[in-house]
C-alpha cells in the first residue's frame, strides 16, 4: 500500500491536459462486448478502474490491450461466464455487465457491484428496466442472475434518474426487438458519450442527453473506432486546485460546456475563469467569499465534485453551505477535513463549512472523491507534509495525478505505507 505525500503552500501554475472520463470509459468498456468485431477506444484513461475493466473483458475471453496510444477490444471470442465474485467488486460500474451481457447472450451472473459505498447505491431501477425488457431475475446467492429468451423493447419510466440505470437499458435495449422509450432518463454527458459509441456500433438510439431517450432494437452490432470523451470531474478537481491553492492554471482538453455549473460557482466566489474552446483558465484571487452548493444530476453541480468543493470552500471567507441532493449522505472527507483544521459539520444532507486555516495531518482517503478532496486541501495548507493513505482509492479516478501535480509546481510523492 502507498500513501500520498503533499507539501502545502505552493500555487499551482502551468498547464494540464485532462485524460478521457472514467465514467464514460467503464461503460464503452463493457459497451464493447455488444459488437461482433473489433472496437478501439482512443483517449482511454490510465486509471485502476479501467485496468481492472480489461481484465473483465478478458476473464470473459475476449482479447483486449493498447497499441500505441489506442485500446483495442476483440469480443468475438467473449462468453456468457458468470462472474459472481472477484474483480466485479473492485469497482462499482460492474453493473454495465448485466445490460451488455443480457444483450449479447442473453443471460448474465453479475456479483452486486463495489467501488465506492459512501452509502448504500441500490441499483433496482436498473433490474426494473430489464425486467421490463423482458428479462427475468433472480438472486443467485448474492449475485444477480439475468435471463431472457428474448428481448423485447418496451416504455420504462424510471423512478430515480440513475446515470447507470439509463446506460444499462440502453446496452440491452439495444439488442431487443423493437422500440424501448426511457423516460426520466438521466442527461449526462458521459450517457451522450455511450449512445455515440453504440450507435457507431449500428445501434439506432436518439435522444442520449435529453430526459427521454429511444431506442430501436438491431439484430447485430459491429466493431468500431470512438474517441472517448475528456473527463469533466478530473477537469473540475484541477479548477478546484488551481482555485484553492490561489494558482493560474490552464486545464486543457475539456468542454467548458460540461463545466458550466462549476464555472458559475467559482466565479461566485471571486475565482477568476476564462473558458475557450477547449481549455479553462483558472486564476486564483488573495481572497473568496462563502457560497451555497447543492450537488444536483447534470446539469446541475455534480455530487462527484461535492468533496473537492468542500475543501475550497474552506478557504472562503465566511460561512458556506453545501448540500448533496444526489447522495444524502457523501459526507466521509469532512472527519479527515476536521483533522486538518476544518470547521465543518454536517446537518442532514448538507455540509456547514466556515472558512479558516488548514493545517498538514495524517488523514486517510475513504472513497475516491474524499481523496481528491483530501489533496486539495493539503495543497492549500500554508505549511507542512500532509500524508494521505488510501491511494488506491484516487488511483481508480485520477489519470497520472502526481506527475501532472508536479508539472504543475507542487511538491508531491508517493511513499511505502
Ligand atoms: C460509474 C459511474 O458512472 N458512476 C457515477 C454514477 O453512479 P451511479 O450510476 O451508480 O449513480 P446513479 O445516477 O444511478 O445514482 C443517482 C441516485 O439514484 C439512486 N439510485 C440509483 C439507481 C437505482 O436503481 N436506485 C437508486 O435509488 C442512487 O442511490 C443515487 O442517490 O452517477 C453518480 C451520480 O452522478 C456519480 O456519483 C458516479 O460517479
Ligand atoms: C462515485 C464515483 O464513482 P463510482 O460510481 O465508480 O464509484 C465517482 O467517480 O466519484
Amino acid at each position: 500500500m502507498e500513501k500520498l505525500m503533499v507539501r502545502g503552500g505552493r500555487p499551482l501554475r502551468g498547464t494540464v491536459q485532462i485524460s478521457g472520463a472514467k465514467n464514460s470509459a467503464v461503460a464503452l468498456l463493457p459497451a464493447a462486448i455488444l459488437a461482433e468485431s473489433t472496437v478501439v477506444l482512443d483517449n482511454l484513461p490510465h486509471i485502476s478502474d479501467v485496468a481492472v475493466y480489461s481484465e473483465i473483458l478478458e476473464e470473459l475471453g475476449g482479447s483486449v490491450g493498447w497499441d500505441g496510444d489506442a485500446f483495442v477490444i476483440d469480443p468475438a471470442t467473449m462468453t456468457s461466464k458468470p462472474m459472481p465474485n472477484g474483480n466485479v467488486k473492485l469497482l462499482r460500474a460492474s453493473y454495465y455487465l448485466m445490460g451488455a451481457m443480457l444483450g449479447r447472450f442473453g443471460e448474465a451472473t453479475i456479483g452486486l457491484p463495489g467501488g465506492c459505498n459512501f452509502e448504500p447505491r441500490p441499483i433496482e431501477q436498473h433490474i426494473k428496466g430489464f425486467e421490463a425488457l423482458g428479462a427475468e431475475v433472480t438472486n443467485d446467492h448474492g449475485s444477480v442472475r439475468i435471463v431472457a429468451k428474448e428481448l423485447r423493447g418496451a416504455k420504462i419510466y424510471l423512478d430515480v434518474v440513475s446515470v447507470g440505470a439509463t446506460i444499462n437499458i440502453m446496452l440491452a435495449a439495444s439488442r431487443a426487438k423493437g422500440s424501448t422509450v426511457i423516460e426520466n432518463a438521466a442527461k449526462e454527458p458521459e450517457i451522450i458519450d455511450v449512445a455515440t459509441l453504440l450507435n457507431a456500433m449500428g445501434a439506432k438510439i436518439k435522444g442520449a442527453g435529453t430526459e427521454t431517450i429511444r431506442i430501436e432494437g438491431v439484430d447485430r452490432l459491429h466493431g468500431c473506432r470512438h474517441s472517448i470523451i475528456p473527463d469533466r470531474i478530473q477537469a473540475g478537481t484541477y479548477m478546484i486546485m488551481a482555485a484553492a491553492t490561489r494558482g493560474d492554471v490552464l486545464i486543457d482538453n475539456v468542454i467548458p460546456k460540461h463545466m458550466e455549473a462549476l464555472t458559475a460557482k467559482l466565479q461566485e466566489m471571486g475565482v477568476h475563469v476564462y473558458e475557450m474552446d477547449e481549455s479553462i483558465r483558472i486564476v486564483g484571487q488573495p481572497r473568496y467569499e462563502a457560497v451555497d452548493v447543492k450537488a444536483l444530476v447534470y446539469p446541475g453541480f455534480a455530487t462527484d465534485l461535492q468533496s473537492p468543493m468542500t475543501s475550497l470552500l474552506t478557504q472562503a471567507a465566511g460561512v458556506s453551505i453545501l448540500s448533496d441532493y444526489v447522495y444524502s449522505n457523501r459526507f466521509k472527507h469532512v472527519p479527515e477535513l476536521s483533522r486538518m483544521g476544518a470547521n465543518i459539520r454536517v446537518e442532514g444532507r448538507s455540509a456547514i463549512i466556515e472558512g479558516g486555516p488548514l493545517n498538514a495531518a495524517k488523514v486517510r482517503a475513504a472513497d475516491l472523491r474524499a481523496g481528491a478532496s483530501l489533496v486539495v486541501a493539503a495543497l492549500a495548507v500554508e505549511d507542512g507534509v500532509t500524508e494521505i493513505s488510501g491511494v488506491e482509492y484516487i488511483d481508480r479516478g485520477y489519470d497520472n495525478l502526481v506527475e501532472n501535480l508536479r508539472a504543475l509546481g507542487a511538491d508531491v510523492w508517493r511513499e511505502n505505507e
